[in-house]
């Protein structure tokens, strides 16, 4: 009997606010995966569009500039990092501004290839597996992956979180720019928003991040051990 662990791919997708960067990065420090946050990767190029003065809002000149900045994503999932032609980004790249303009930016196709691209080649990269998360993990980036997980929340629990998050926020108008933005994502033509045929939803309105967590990992530890 060998004592060999094999490679595992989770991709856990879902709305905003869901948990899924949380859910995702304690599920991989604790199985010892790496983590990929590709919400990140469409925050960064659309820092970069903001920054270079192309109009995000013009489908043609996003498309034309998506193939310069050269994003880079650290995968450790206790520092998770994320670098826009060698500068890092995590602090730009949640702004008011970049989260009022990613859906755009992420809604043109050549973005779109050129990131699951960049995604894919990490995925296969990494050495014992990766929790990836996103929008369109299951259905597109990694439509072969070991597990699937689809999280959602009600809008009123995910807004209530984000408020928390953003101190002295409005519950109410958070609320508001969440769905305006899941509305976006799941709408737009390519690979939108949306929970694979084979996923395993969970509906964490009422559950605690820890519960969230132990159901992955049971989840993660079912499928290595070959129960369907
Ligand atoms: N089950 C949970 N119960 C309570 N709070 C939670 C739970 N899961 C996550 N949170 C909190 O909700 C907030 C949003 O979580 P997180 O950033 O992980 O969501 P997300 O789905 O990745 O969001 P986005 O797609 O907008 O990046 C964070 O403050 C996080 O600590
Ligand atoms: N697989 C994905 C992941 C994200 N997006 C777009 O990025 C936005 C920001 O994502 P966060 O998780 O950081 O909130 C999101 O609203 C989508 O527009 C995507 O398209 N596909």
């Amino acid at each position: 009997m060998s004592d060999t662990v094999e490679s595992v791919i989770v991709a856990i997708d879902g709305p905003s606010g869901t948990g899924k960067s949380s859910t995702s990065k304690a599920v991989a420090a604790k199985l010892g995966l790496s983590y990929l946050d590709t919400g990140a990767q469409y925050r960064a190029i659309t820092w970069w569009m903001l920054s270079n003065g192309i109009d995000v809002d013009d489908a043609a000149a996003v498309a034309d500039a998506s193939g310069k900045p050269v994003i880079l994503s650290g995968t450790d999932p206790s520092h998770p990092t994320i670098t826009v032609d060698g500068v890092d980004a995590s602090g730009p790249i949640r702004t008011q501004e970049v989260t009022s303009a990613v859906s755009a930016v992420s809604a043109v196709p050549e973005v779109r290839s050129r990131i699951t691209e960049l995604q894919r080649s990490i995925a296969a990269s990494a050495p014992l597996g990766i929790v990836v998360e996103g929008r369109d993990i299951g259905t597109t980036v990694l439509p072969d992956a070991d597990l699937k997980i689809f999280l959602t929340a009600s809008a009123e629990a995910r807004a209530a979180r984000r408020a928390g998050e953003l101190k002295g926020a409005d519950v109410a108008a958070t609320r508001e720019a969440l769905v305006r933005r899941d509305a976006a994502d799941s709408s737009r033509k390519t690979s939108p928003l949306a929970k694979a045929d084979d996923a395993v939803e969970v509906d964490t309105t009422d559950l605690t991040l820890q519960q969230v967590v132990e159901c992955v990992v049971t989840l993660v530890d079912e499928r290595r051990a070959g129960v369907q």
